[in-house]
Order: structure tokens, then C-alpha cells, then sequence
């Protein structure tokens, strides 16, 4: 099986970036000799507020960059990418869907669910994405009728699905879930959760799923906690 993600000893602090000069002390968030998903994987990423999962989220999709170490998407080493091919590579390969749905409010579903497409492979016709989406919308249990409806105008588990499709259209190899489910209930969370996993597997899509809600965890086949692969976080705590 293929490495989609590839982590090998990487360290990470914040101090290497900050300008205030009282911070004097090297001081890793994140050590984490090794780590690795698999292609196809559903991974949950767990661990408590200010364990560092928004900080490796962020150096796993090159928003930042390792300290020392290597990170590889896909077999591509972020540090090897510049400014706006890393932009256009992040954009062609990763979906995200975050807490804050990040929709826009008074632009309607379709319109909202091609933004996702905006910035990946421009080379499909639009008429072509405007099947995917509604292809997308029926696989999410959406009506069709919504298309057309500003996002605002929608529930809250629906612009949840909303969010998911405007992740998918790209057809990403990642699919990075930020504590998408924290705003809902039990049953819309079991729900948000099937529908993912359903379209993940249709999509071939691997899955990073984060979250500090461990009750989730069962639902995945593999688990992690970030404490027990970050060194780092052995001596402050
Ligand atoms: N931009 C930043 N500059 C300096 N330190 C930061 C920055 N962002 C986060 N940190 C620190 O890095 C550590 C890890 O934070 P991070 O946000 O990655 O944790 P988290 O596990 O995502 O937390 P939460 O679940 O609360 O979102 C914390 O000690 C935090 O204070």
C-alpha cells in the first residue's frame, strides 16, 4: 500500500518564527520521529485542547513548515514546494472541512459547492462539475431542490453535507476534517459520520479526522492519539 502521508522525525516549534525576543528557549510542540497513512485509510486524530493537532494539521497540508524533518504528501516533500506551487498542490490534492463550515452565506449551494473546485484541476468544463455536484448532493441525501437556495437558508446538518461536497468535488486524495462534528447532536453527528465514510470509500478518498471527542473513536478502524506518537508532548506533561 502507498503513503499518502509521510512523516520522518520531524520537530516543530514556534519560537523559530516568532519575532519576540523574551522567548529565548527552543521549544518543540511536536517531535514526532515517525508517521504514516496509508492510502484509503479513515484515521482519527485525537487529543486534548493545545496537544498540537491544528499545529500538525497544518504542517501536514504545508500550511506550515517543518523546523527540522520531513513531511511528504503523496510522495512530494512540502519543503521541496515554493509559495504558489505548494498553494496550487494543496488545492489539487487536499479537501478540508472545518467546525466553521466556511460556507458563503448568501451564495447558493451549487454556487458554494463549484467554490471547492475554484482552485483545483480548472481542466473539467463546468457543465461536467455541475453533474458532480449534483451527483454529490444526491450521494449526501440532499435534495436537489436546495441548489439553488443560499446556504443560509439551509440547517445546520445540511450545510454540514454542503461542506462535505464542496471538499469532494475536487476528487482530493486527503480529506482533512477539522472538528466538523462539534456543533451538532448525537444523531446528526452519526449521520454526518456515514455519509462521509460512505462517500470517502466511493471516492477512494483517505481520511484524517480530527477531534478531542474520543466517543467518536470506535467508528474508525484506525486510531491515534497524538501523545503517543508526538515525543514532545512526553515532557510536559
Ligand atoms: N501561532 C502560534 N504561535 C505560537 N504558539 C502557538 C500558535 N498556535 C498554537 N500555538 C501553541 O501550540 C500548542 C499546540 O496548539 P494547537 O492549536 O496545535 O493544539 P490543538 O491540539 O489543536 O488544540 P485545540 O484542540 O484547543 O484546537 C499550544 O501550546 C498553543 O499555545
Amino acid at each position: 500500500m502507498s503513503a499518502i502521508v509521510s512523516v520522518k522525525n520531524l520537530s516543530f516549534s514556534y519560537e523559530s518564527t516568532t519575532k519576540k525576543k523574551a522567548v529565548s528557549v527552543e521549544n518543540n510542540i511536536l517531535e514526532i520521529p515517525e508517521f504514516s497513512i496509508n492510502a484509503g485509510e479513515h484515521v482519527f486524530l485525537f487529543g486534548p485542547s493545545g496537544s498540537g493537532k491544528s499545529t500538525l494539521l497544518n504542517i501536514l497540508t504545508g500550511l506550515l513548515l517543518p523546523s527540522s524533518g520531513q513531511v511528504k504528501i503523496l510522495e512530494q516533500d512540502w519543503s521541496s514546494l515554493k509559495g504558489k506551487t505548494r498553494d496550487a498542490f494543496r488545492a489539487n490534492h487536499i479537501g478540508f472541512v472545518f467546525q466553521q463550515l466556511n460556507l458563503i452565506p448568501y451564495l447558493d449551494v451549487l454556487d458554494n459547492i463549484l467554490l471547492g473546485a475554484e482552485f483545483g484541476q480548472q481542466n473539467r468544463p463546468k457543465h461536467q462539475l455541475i453533474e458532480q455536484a449534483k451527483q454529490l448532493m444526491n450521494d449526501l441525501q440532499l435534495p436537489e431542490s436546495l441548489l439553488l437556495k443560499p446556504a443560509r437558508q439551509l440547517s445546520v446538518g445540511q450545510q454540514q453535507r454542503v461542506a462535505i461536497a464542496r471538499a469532494l468535488i475536487k476528487e482530493p486524495e486527503l480529506l482533512i476534517a477539522d472538528e466538523p462534528t462539534s456543533a451538532l447532536d448525537e444523531a446528526n453527528r452519526n449521520a454526518f459520520l456515514k455519509v462521509l465514510f460512505e462517500l470517502a470509500e466511493k471516492n477512494n478518498t483517505t481520511l484524517v479526522f480530527v477531534s478531542h471527542d474520543q466517543t467518536l473513536a470506535s467508528q474508525f478502524k484506525r486510531v491515534v492519539g497524538i501523545q503517543s506518537i508526538n515525543k514532545a508532548s512526553k515532557s510536559g506533561e
